[in-house]
């Protein structure tokens, strides 16, 4: 958080004083906010949400030579879909039903297991999907979640702020940031000697900050601990489309749970998704949805109660998520060019996770796991015994000292690991 206050002090400076420093830019590289960096956005969905920001535009003849026809039809399917074409209308507080019909069926193509509209809440983005699930989980500081260390710090701050415990298992460098079931149970048991009933297992996948794209085999014994100790599985699956290395692939832990014959009976799990990450970027936009598969129908009540205080989530955030779900077909006019830039932007992001890993394999005293996915490198630096001794004096610790300097002499906002939990 310093180092985020400082580097915003920075930016400042650098407007008011830019003789005052060496370098005439902050390079925010402490968050996945690729638009930010100048990822430009794709070009269907924004035409899409253009159109329907504006409906009368969708039948002028000039709109014809603009848009692409697909999008123009889109935006009219979509149009249709929000009862009475009230465009600026609060929602069902679940989602506009059409939308999550979509997205159900998104979904149903991906994996070919059947998805239900009745499942699928819309949310602004990610966030707000998992502190509404922490908030029906935690009921007191004796309710635990399991979280992966490292660990994205929106879950460790959703649990302190809901009260709760968060129980650490610690993910293996060594192994390339494995999830390892020996080390899910140790925990729990040392949780549950301490009087800590965990509710959920959390997993990230493909994980921020460690970019690990778990292994099928892996998630098949996840779910099968869960299935035995009776935990809800929370999923983390923002970075589905962000997988670089041939030979792996993301499956969805519902995917990979009724492929293992489990149903909604036999596993409470709920996968979180947004419009913030995979090829889009679109982190400012709020859009995304939880898939909540499992709970009797109270707890749905609730999970919709919780929900219908927000009101709704906003429409465009909603658009943008049906849409990920369902973009440009084969045949659609769209559909080469849509690729085209997806498979660009995805191929530029891999490309430069790899000269990243390279560049910190070379430096010295800096070792780095290759990125298998997400958006993100978690090397390690062994810093000079000197080094560790004056941030020591100045009480901060040794990681945030480096990423303080590396800050202000290049204008690179690096996260510490410390910050994630990771233990130094
Ligand atoms: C793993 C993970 N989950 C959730 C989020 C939150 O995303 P959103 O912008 O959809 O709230 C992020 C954002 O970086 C993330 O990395």
């Amino acid at each position: 958080m310093l180092i985020c206050i400082s580097s915003n002090k920075l930016q400042q400076e650098i407007q008011t004083k830019p003789e005052a420093h060496l370098f005439e830019e902050i390079l925010y590289c402490n968050i996945g906010n690729p638009q930010s960096l100048g990822q430009q956005p794709i070009t269907f969905f924004r035409e899409v949400l253009a159109l329907f920001d504006h409906p009368s535009i969708l039948d002028k003849s000039e709109t014809q030579g603009l848009i692409s026809a697909d999008s123009i039809e889109r935006a009219w399917q979509i149009l249709d879909q929000i009862p009475g074409r009230a465009t600026g209308a609060y929602s069902h507080s679940q989602g506009i039903k059409g939308l999550r019909d979509n997205i159900a069926a998104g979904i149903e193509d991906r994996e070919g297991f059947p998805a239900d509209p009745n499942d699928i809440f819309l949310t602004d983005g990610a966030s707000p999907a998992v502190h509404m699930m922490m908030q029906l989980l935690i009921r007191s500081e004796k309710d635990g979640i399991l979280c992966p260390i490292p660990l994205y710090p929106l879950y460790s701050a959703s649990i302190a702020l809901h009260g709760g415990a968060l129980v650490p298992c610690y993910l293996d460098e060594a192994t390339g940031w494995g999830l390892k079931v020996s080390e899910l149970r140790k925990q729990l048991e040392t949780a549950r000697s301490k009087g800590i009933t965990v509710r959920a297992l959390l997993v990230i996948n493909p994980g921020n900050p460690t970019g690990q794209v778990l292994a099928e085999e892996n998630q098949k014994a996840i779910v099968e601990f869960c299935k035995q100790e009776g935990l809800v599985l929370l999923a983390d699956e923002v970075y589905q489309e962000n997988v670089y290395v041939p030979g792996r692939k993301f499956h969805s832990f519902k995917k990979v749970s009724r492929s293992m014959g489990y149903d909604e009976k036999d596993i409470s799990l709920v996968s979180f998704q947004s419009v913030s990450k995979g090829y889009y970027g679109e982190c400012g936009k709020r859009g995304g949805y939880m898939e909540v598969t499992v709970f009797s129908a109270d707890v749905r009540e609730q999970i919709y109660k919780v929900a219908s205080v927000n009101l709704c989530s906003n429409i465009f955030g909603q658009i943008l998520a049906s849409l990920v779900m369902s973009p440009p077909r084969v045949g659609d006019e769209s559909y080469e060019s849509h690729n085209a830039e997806r498979d660009g932007i995805l191929s530029s992001l891999a490309r430069r996770a790899k000269t990243l890993k390279d560049a910190f394999n070379k430096l010295e005293g800096v070792t780095c796991n290759k990125a298998e996915g997400a958006m993100y490198l978690f090397p390690r630096i062994c810093q000079p015994e000197k080094a560790i001794k004056v941030a020591e004096a100045t009480k901060t610790a040794p990681d945030a000292f480096y990423c303080r300097h590396l800050l202000t002499a290049t204008g690179i906002v690096f996260v510490p690991g410390s910050g994630f939990g990771q233990v130094s």
